[in-house]
């Protein structure tokens, strides 16, 4: 493997490839030679999966895709296997394997996570941050309110109700024929006695089950939720709300949100990257800047959820990046989501990185105006807050220049309630017509 430098390959371990042994022509059976040979004591042998793509360099490397199952057949060193997929054996970087625990659906190899996920929402915690969201709830409140006399006879479904706030509003305000208030968590236990308590017995059903397994005695007129997550999608219970809309929604149904949008604008974010990058220029008179690259690293890497933008920071008008109709939305296009932007800088000011949230639309069932949820920086703050994306260096930008790029949201392909998003900018001064600042990175939301 000459020349490791000029062709450094897509994947550099710690110790260099070529002092690996070259045992393609090992027979699976003979592990246990391999295992006696190379006995890398800390590995128990046994199933993997690839966390990420990793691309093949060398003819003894393997190339797999993420979510591909693997055996481990040799811990050749800490940062090179050997492994075998489908008959082939091959090298593959020990960083990209997450070992499959023996106990059959641990939460540690469950793509949806829904022993950590639907544990979240057992207790009041979360239940008391949405609730505790005027903007969401009242918004919600509202819908039903201004549809009440459409929602006569009607049968609803609310998917996820939690505490059932949705279905009591229903109840409350509209005399539909049934609301089905599914809800996957043990908060559920809690829902029905709240709906005794509040006598809504006649029309409220809770069902605790994954709105996925639901079995309804017919298809229902609408299907509401409160699905969103940060930068709208995290989570992608949207996936299940896709799912239900499929199966038990009717031609015609009405799905609230209706639509939903992802909004996007340049900001300065002075004091952020102070506290945390030039902070360490000279803490106490000392000249720790040698740490700054590592305080990018672990404090720029991934958003910042809780942001909350001052309309102030704000270098341009905002852009809508991506529109989705819950109607027609298909559940592959969640895999990847794309968005152009271009943005006129207003002002002079550093350009720190960009903030976005979303807005969801609730058409109005006689046609009359429909109501919006904004979390955005112009409206009242909700729970959601804003998103942060930080560049690693900030650029001076001035009043004329363009910020042109695109935004790709992709799904983690293995963690299903994960993505990440890729950011691509261009920053071209008014009278330029080349770009004097290019960038890209990509943000893991979370994984
Ligand atoms: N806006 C959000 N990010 N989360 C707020 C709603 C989430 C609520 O829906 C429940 N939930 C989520 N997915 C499901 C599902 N597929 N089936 C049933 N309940 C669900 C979950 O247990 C929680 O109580």
């Amino acid at each position: 493997h000459e020349n490791q430098d000029d062709n450094q390959c897509e994947y550099s371990p710690g110790e260099s490839y070529e002092q690996l042994p070259d045992i393609a022509c090992l027979e699976i059976s003979s592990t246990m030679d391999c295992m006696a040979q190379y006995p890398y004591e800390d590995y128990t042998y046994g199933e993997f999966v690839i966390m990420s793509d990793f691309v093949a360099t060398e003819e003894t490397q393997l190339s797999l895709s993420c979510g591909d199952r693997v055996v481990l057949l040799c811990a050749v060193t800490s940062d090179w296997w050997w492994v075998e997929h489908n008959g082939n054996c091959g090298y593959v970087p020990a960083s990209h394997l997450h070992r499959v625990s023996d106990e059959e659906d641990t939460e540690d190899d469950d793509p949806w996570q829904d022993e950590e996920y639907y544990g979240s929402y057992k207790t009041l915690k979360l239940h008391l941050e949405m609730l505790s969201d005027q903007p969401r709830t009242q918004t919600y409140r509202n819908v039903i309110l201004q549809n009440s006399a459409a929602l006569k006879g009607k049968r609803i479904l609310d998917l996820g109700c939690g505490t059932g706030i949705i279905s009591f509003f229903c109840a409350q305000m509209a005399q539909p024929e049934v609301v089905y208030a599914v809800e996957a968590s043990d908060i559920a236990e809690q829902t029905s006695r709240l709906v005794k308590e509040n006598a809504f017995s006649g029309i409220i059903k809770v069902i605790r089950q994954k709105a996925e397994d639901l079995k309804l005695p017919s298809k229902v007129d609408v299907l509401v939720s409160e699905w969103m997550g940060t930068c709208l999608v995290f989570e992608f219970m949207l996936e299940s709300v896709l799912q239900v809309r499929d199966l038990w929604l009717e031609e015609g149904g009405i799905m609230w949100p209706s639509t939903a949008s992802i909004h996007m604008v340049p900001c300065s974010a002075e004091k952020e990257y102070a506290t945390k990058v030039l902070f360490w220029d000279s803490p106490y008179g000392l000249d720790f800047r040698m740490l700054k690259p590592m305080a990018v690293q672990e404090f720029l890497s991934k958003p910042s959820p809780d942001y909350v933008l001052n309309t102030d920071d704000c270098l341009s008008e905002p852009c809508v990046l991506m529109n989705l109709n819950m109607k027609t939305l298909k559940i592959e296009e969640l895999e990847k989501m794309s968005g152009p932007f271009t943005f006129h800088v207003k002002r002079d000011g550093m350009f720190h990185g960009f903030t976005t949230w979303f807005s969801v639309e609730f058409q109005n069932i006689d046609n009359k105006e429909h109501v919006e949820l904004n979390t955005g920086p112009f409206n009242p703050l909700t729970h959601w807050k804003h998103t942060l994306f930080m560049l690693d260096e900030p650029i001076q930008t001035h009043r004329g220049d363009r910020i042109e790029g695109s935004v790709i949201f992709h799904r983690n392909p293995f963690w299903r309630r994960h993505l990440s998003v890729t950011l691509n900018w261009s920053v071209t001064e008014e009278s330029a017509t080349t770009a004097h600042s290019v960038g890209c990175k990509v943000f893991p939301i979370w994984r």
